[in-house]
């Protein structure tokens, strides 16, 4: 069985504000293997979005344990932290663009941040863009793109410092159902040709039918049920899974976005892209990275 990429171990988080306090996260467990794309689904409130900012550390967890790669978390802070995060790429709902910057200017931002040199920053933004289909946009502002294109940018730019893990926080829920297909075809090429473990937050059912081999239900700040896809929604154990299957209407794919194809675990899309993103040569298993294990690799 392959190692853990990620390990959430009784994770809590609890707010507290004037108006009381809110458990948001009340002992998450939580394993992703690596070279999985596994998706975290749940209603609205369960505490999905306060799971992803806990994995980053963007916001501190009250206790618990989060290991990258066997690598603890909690107990890191300043460059050690951020040398840790750059493992991973994250991807929101709503982009996260800074519109004052191109598309390029965008995807080279985080290189920037580690020093890279510019030459092969030109390099890598050029080869990322090319490899999500927008060569021909490098010069455009975010106010200039359609939203699954903003998406297709923050994408690469996630992918800018070869991450080890793609953690993806509603990347679809902005966009229209053919869209959320072109996006969702892109992490599923994300994960066979370039080998990145996906933890995919989505309240989509649908999505993580067509693309995860494994999912975790949260309800309530908590693991409702985890396993394989079909299992899990095949033969609901937990009450929340159940109710969740409900209000998707049940049957294969027909909830909200009707649209995305129900292809399988893992498995891509059956039908054609409406906005095909640029191939990569059949052969190609990795982005071309300029001196194998040297300057992509930073600061790992
Ligand atoms: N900064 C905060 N301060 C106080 N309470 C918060 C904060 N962030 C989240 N919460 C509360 O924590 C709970 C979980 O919220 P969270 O946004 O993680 O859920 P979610 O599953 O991502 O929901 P949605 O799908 O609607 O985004 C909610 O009750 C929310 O009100």
């Amino acid at each position: 069985m392959p190692e853990p990429m990620l390990e959430v171990r009784n994770l809590v988080k609890v707010f507290r504000g004037r108006r009381g306090t809110t458990t948001a996260l009340d002992g998450v467990d939580l394993v992703v293997r690596r070279g999985e794309f596994f998706g975290v689904v749940g209603p609205s409130g369960a505490g999905k979005s306060t799971l992803v900012r806990c994995i980053t550390l963007l916001e501190r967890p009250t206790t618990g344990s989060i290991r990258l790669g066997g690598v603890e978390l909690t107990r890191l802070r300043g460059a050690a932290l951020r040398r840790q995060r750059r493992r991973i790429g994250l991807v929101f709902q709503h982009f996260h663009l800074l519109w004052s910057r191109t598309a390029a200017g965008n995807v080279a931002l985080p290189l920037e941040i580690a020093g890279v040199p510019r030459d092969r920053i030109r390099h890598r933004v050029e080869e990322l863009l090319d490899w999500v289909g927008l060569a021909d946009k490098a010069g455009a502002y975010p106010a200039q793109l359609s939203g699954g294109q903003k998406q297709r940018v923050a994408i690469a730019r996630a992918l800018a410092t070869e991450p080890e893990l793609l953690l993806c926080d509603e990347p679809t829920s902005a966009l229209d159902a053919a869209t959320s297909r072109t996006v969702l075809e892109l992490l599923q090429r994300v994960h066979r040709e370039l080998g990145i473990t996906v933890l995919l937050i989505t309240h989509q059912l649908e999505l993580v039918r067509a693309a995860c081999q494994r999912v975790a239900v949260m309800d309530a700040g908590r693991i409702a049920e985890c396993g394989p896809v079909d299992a899990v929604f095949g033969r609901p154990q937990a009450e929340a899974t159940r109710r969740l299957l409900a209000a998707a209407g049940d049957g294969a794919g027909s909830d909200a976005a009707a649209g995305i194809a129900t292809a399988g675990q893992g498995a891509p899309l059956a039908q054609p892209l409406p906005d095909a993103v640029h191939p990569l040569p059949a052969a190609s298993g990795r982005l071309p990275a300029p001196g194998v294990a040297g300057p992509w690799r930073v600061g790992r």
